[in-house]
């Protein structure tokens, strides 16, 4: 007599789950999704080792993930050691040469190779480059006051749409290339946008260290518009770090991009839980 055990039971919860993700898999199925992986959002190596599975998982579904990155903890760990000091205006590093130098060494370097390394150790091709790449991210100076502080002004996708056919993810490092051969430091958040909107992506989701945008009482607000967005920055609700990704998801919008999505990375499964569930995680913000 065939009998129930506690594996079938387990089985069939496992095919009921996969059961209800298929029509968000095929929903995905060839989509372009931005990640941009927040230095706060990193984490310890587990936290890592679970992006990197989740990101590889969303590639073998046949999703196209292209991950941007920041790190500036571990860029002020950095200037620290080397006795540089640092300030930030408006969410951005005022960056002078010696500071370019270390934000490149540290990003480019030490952080996007430990994204690369990740991703290898669950099984899928990572490949490492900046924005310097192949005309990535060509950039203008954002404000003299700023120094070497860049804003994307073109950004040529090609590499990237060549990569997607090579099974590979990329893993980018938000620096640019000035049309005088500058090396501009780009913020991770404006980064991750414009390659988004570059590449008219299906999803920008922006990972960082909270659930999602909090309303006055501290709620998350799971579904917000661009005109809720411009109201809580001018009465205060949204602020400091929160500012520069809000403005970011606007622009991506604007920019071409399906929708954004602030939520917390270090959720286990946070950018699973967005794409293949109905409620999704963070806060999702359409255009409109
Ligand atoms: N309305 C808000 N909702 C959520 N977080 C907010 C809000 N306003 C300000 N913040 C702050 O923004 C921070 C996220 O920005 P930031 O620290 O720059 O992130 P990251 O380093 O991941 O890019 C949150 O940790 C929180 O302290
Ligand atoms: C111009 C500017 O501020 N660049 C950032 C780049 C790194 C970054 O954005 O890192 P997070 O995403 O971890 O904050 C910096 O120098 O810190």
């Amino acid at each position: 007599m065939r009998k129930q055990t506690a594996m079938n039971r387990d089985w069939i919860a496992t095919a009921r789950t996969l059961s209800q993700a298929l029509p968000y898999l095929q929903r995905y199925e060839g989509a372009i999704v931005v990640v941009k992986f927040g230095g706060h959002a990193m984490g310890d190596d587990e936290a890592m080792e679970t992006f990197a599975r989740d990101i590889v998982l969303m590639r073998q579904v046949g999703v196209n993930p292209v991950i941007v990155h920041g790190g500036g903890p571990m860029i002020n760990e950095m200037l620290e050691k080397l006795d540089i000091k640092s300030e930030f205006v408006n969410g951005k590093r005022v960056t002078d040469e010696a500071t370019v130098e270390v934000v490149e060494m540290v990003l480019s370097g030490r952080v996007n190779k430990r994204i690369v390394q990740a991703i290898s150790s669950q099984g899928g091709k990572g490949v490492g480059l900046s924005g310097k790449d192949a005309n990535l991210m060509v950039c203008d100076p954002t404000d003299p006051a700023l120094g070497l502080v860049g804003t994307p002004a073109e950004c040529d996708t090609t590499i990237l749409h060549a990569m997607f056919k090579a099974d590979i993810i990329p893993v980018i490092a938000p620096l640019g290339m000035g049309r005088n051969g500058e090396t501009f430091n780009v913020n991770g958040d404006t980064a991750a946008g414009a390659i988004a909107a570059a590449l008219k992506a299906d999803r920008l989701l922006l990972l960082t260290d909270v659930a999602g945008v909090k309303n006055a009482e501290g709620e998350v607000m799971t579904d917000l518009t661009a005109a809720q967005i411009r109201e809580m920055t001018a009465d205060g609700t949204i602020a400091g770090g929160m500012i520069p990704k809000t403005e970011t998801a606007l622009m991506a919008l604007e920019g071409g991009v399906r929708a954004a999505v602030i939520l917390d990375g270090r959720a286990p499964n946070a950018t699973l839980l967005e794409l293949f569930t109905e409620h999704g995680a963070g806060s999702i913000i359409r255009k409109g």
